[in-house]
């Protein structure tokens, strides 16, 4: 968890897989062969693999990093510092490229998400929105997800408010989202989340919840952090819009529907305590999944970098023709 949010996984996991072969290149005392490598490297990608299981990103970066593994390793030969020089510096371009493709996916998706909803705003009125988890610029190649789209937004006055779930257990809500809110000036409150709901009752105004995503199913199910499900409803109750924002590298076509993902269970002791002042009852079971699938059917509006799809679907995100490898 020093790393965390679908995005920055998939980054962390091609810089890990880097320095991995810059390791095994300073081991051999600046070369090693290709076979060197390979063991090198697969027992890194092995290792970050099996560090979460839900967050797409995580597997995709470490597939796109294993592909360009296989076309350099050739190149080391049996092994020479200059071959060595050229392959780390193939191979960390790589790992560069999904950071700054990340970053730039996350600046259009910021623009198609904040159009949308400024186009939807009744005479230009700013909108009161409930945001979850965090995804913003800690959580991704450098601008966010969802706080993406709302960044854009208060930069057209269109943000009335936002309310910011805690998120628990691991409030990434209030340690981090509201700390990145505040830094730039956009006008926020902190609510626990059971309070969200109460929030969209009493607010003069029907607003927006807007979200990432840690997987996207084939049919549009979203995976993300607990709690999200319970926001969709909220939202679909109350005539709220429902919005989430996910690079097409969330996306995973292999599954079919949300019930196929694997959802992460952290240990109850992120449940029955804050830190290391325990609250709950000695002895009490707890379950502590820490994801949550949304299905489509909720979901108003799933903003990728390549545009908006209203009301996803399993022929809506075909179209988007996603490769499945
Ligand atoms: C950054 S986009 C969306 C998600 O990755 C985010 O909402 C989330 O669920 C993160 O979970 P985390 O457990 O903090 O890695």
């Amino acid at each position: 968890m020093v790393v965390r949010g679908a995005p920055a996984i998939g980054i962390s996991a091609a810089y890990g897989m880097v320095l991995a072969a810059k390791a095994a290149v300073d081991a051999g005392h600046s070369s090693a062969c290709s076979k060197t490598m390979l063991v090198a490297v697969n027992a890194a990608s092995e290792l970050l693999a099996a560090s979460r299981p839900t967050a797409v990103n995580l597997f995709w970066a470490i597939r796109r990093m294993n592909r360009v593994l296989e076309q350099l390793l050739p190149t080391l030969g049996e092994g020479s510092v200059q071959a060595a020089e050229t392959f780390i510096k193939g191979f960390s371009a790589e790992a560069v490229a999904i950071h700054d493709e990340d970053l730039q996916n996350n600046l259009l998706m910021a623009r198609h998400g904040a159009e949308l909803i400024s186009a939807l705003a009744k005479d230009g009125q700013a909108q009161p929105i409930v945001t979850h988890c965090n995804t913003g610029s800690l959580a991704t190649g450098g601008h966010g997800t969802a706080l993406g789209v709302i960044r854009s937004l208060h930069e057209q006055q269109l943000v009335d408010l936002v309310y910011v779930d805690e998120t628990r257990p691991w409030m990434q809500g209030a340690r981090l989202t509201s700390w990145e809110l505040q830094r730039e000036g956009i006008p926020c409150a902190l609510i626990v989340d059971s309070a969200a709901a109460s929030m969209m009752a009493r607010s003069p105004r029907q607003g927006w919840v807007i979200v990432g995503a840690d997987r996207v199913a084939a049919n549009g199910d979203v995976v993300n952090k607990i709690g999200t499900y319970g926001l969709a409803v909220q939202a679909r109750y109350h005539g709220w819009k429902f919005m989430v924002v996910a690079p097409t590298s969330t996306f995973d076509p292999a599954v079919a529907t949300g019930a196929e993902i694997e959802i992460e269970e952290r240990p109850g002791s992120e449940i029955v305590q804050i830190g290391d002042s325990r609250f709950a009852a000695e002895g009490v079971r707890s379950i502590n999944p820490v994801f949550d699938v949304t299905p489509a059917a909720l979901i108003d509006y799933l903003v990728s970098e390549r545009g908006v799809i209203n009301r996803p679907r399993r022929d809506s995100i075909a179209e988007l023709k996603l490769g499945v490898d």
